[in-house]
């Protein structure tokens, strides 16, 4: 079914989640990584992203917050730029893994495999896929600037939270070279490590999150700034993999609450994804026992069943002026 929505109903459903949301006294700020633990607890935007480029953005959406594990969907996709489709899954896969998100029991269950690159593994073994191999700054560059490509302008490195990640990053570390032990880092060890942490560090808005889900939503077509990104081939295919492990051990909960893949990040960001309509992102601190944003999560369920969307029927908005 379609549904006709002015842009001004639209802004009123986004308003109204916000509304109900923004007083949810629910989860805590993450706090094994102490920049975080320290972060306004009250801090809540949302924003989305329209195909034609409009946005639509409500609260903290200026307000630069830690990437996190939602960089994973990022540079999967600059791993899936380099190496196409079948590499990525033959080297890193793409499967829930029903675990936390750095879950090394997982790498085991999955017979020395990372899984997939949006859990802490697979992402740390996409981050040694990255080219130029053996070139730290040159991968770096590749990362920031795909980053700023999807978002359709550059994040910005939040130095204290790289700096107290990288100091208590030790499960991680253990990880990275037990992934190291079963060939599936493709670059050094420590290197790869550090690239996920400092892409985990970066700062971005809201609303330059609802823009790269936009550009997902849209085949690899930035909105905002027109640019193509990435092959519309690779569009479904990370979109799969956000269907399939956004949430980690929630995301069956997730997708049958929501109807939207959407992957988080313990700054507390969440974007999500419908293909062909829009990109939605929300920001709050406090997390659920999963790390996922409990207020994002809230505002995100709100508007795609207000709106009677879902990514598994067939009802769709087109937007009238
Ligand atoms: N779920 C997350 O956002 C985790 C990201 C964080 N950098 C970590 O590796 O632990």
């Amino acid at each position: 079914m379609d549904k006709k929505v002015t842009l001004a109903q639209l802004k009123e459903v986004v308003q109204e989640a916000y509304d109900q949301v923004k007083t949810n006294t629910g989860g805590k700020n993450a706090d094994y990584i102490p920049y975080l633990a320290n972060v306004n607890k009250d801090l809540f935007g949302i924003s989305v992203c329209l195909l034609n480029g409009q946005t639509i953005h409500v609260g903290d959406t200026d307000y630069r917050f830690g990437i996190e594990s939602v960089s994973k969907v990022h540079t999967a996709i600059l791993a899936l730029r380099q190496y196409g489709a079948k590499e990525i899954l033959d080297k890193i896969g793409a499967d829930a893994t029903g675990l936390p998100f750095n879950s090394i029991i997982a790498i085991l269950l999955e017979n020395d495999h990372p899984s997939t690159p949006l859990v802490n593994a697979g992402a740390i073994s996409a981050c040694s896929m990255v080219k130029p191999i053996g070139d730290s700054a040159g991968k770096w560059e590749a990362i920031v600037g795909n980053v700023t490509d999807l978002c359709g302008s550059a994040p910005q490195l939040i130095d204290e939270l790289y700096k107290s990640e990288s100091d208590t990053n030790f499960n991680n570390r253990s990880i990275a070279w037990l992934l190291k032990n079963y060939n599936r880092i493709y670059d050094d060890p420590d290197m790869s490590l550090d690239l996920y942490t400092r892409q985990c560090s970066l700062g971005v808005t809201a609303l330059q999150l609802s823009i790269a889900a936009g550009t997902i939503a849209n085949g690899g077509v930035n909105p905002v700034t027109k640019k193509e990104v990435f092959d519309a081939a690779l569009a479904p295919k990370i979109t799969a993999m956000i269907a399939a492990v956004g949430f980690y051990e929630h995301t069956g909960d997730w997708m049958y609450t929501s109807g939207i893949p959407a992957k988080t990040g313990v700054g507390g960001g969440v974007m999500g994804v419908l293909p062909g309509q829009f990109g939605i992102a929300a920001f709050a601190p406090p997390l659920d026992g999963s790390g996922n944003s409990v207020k994002a999560q809230l505002a995100i369920q709100y508007i795609m069943n207000k709106l009677e969307l879902n990514v598994f029927s067939n009802n769709h908005i087109t937007v009238v002026d």
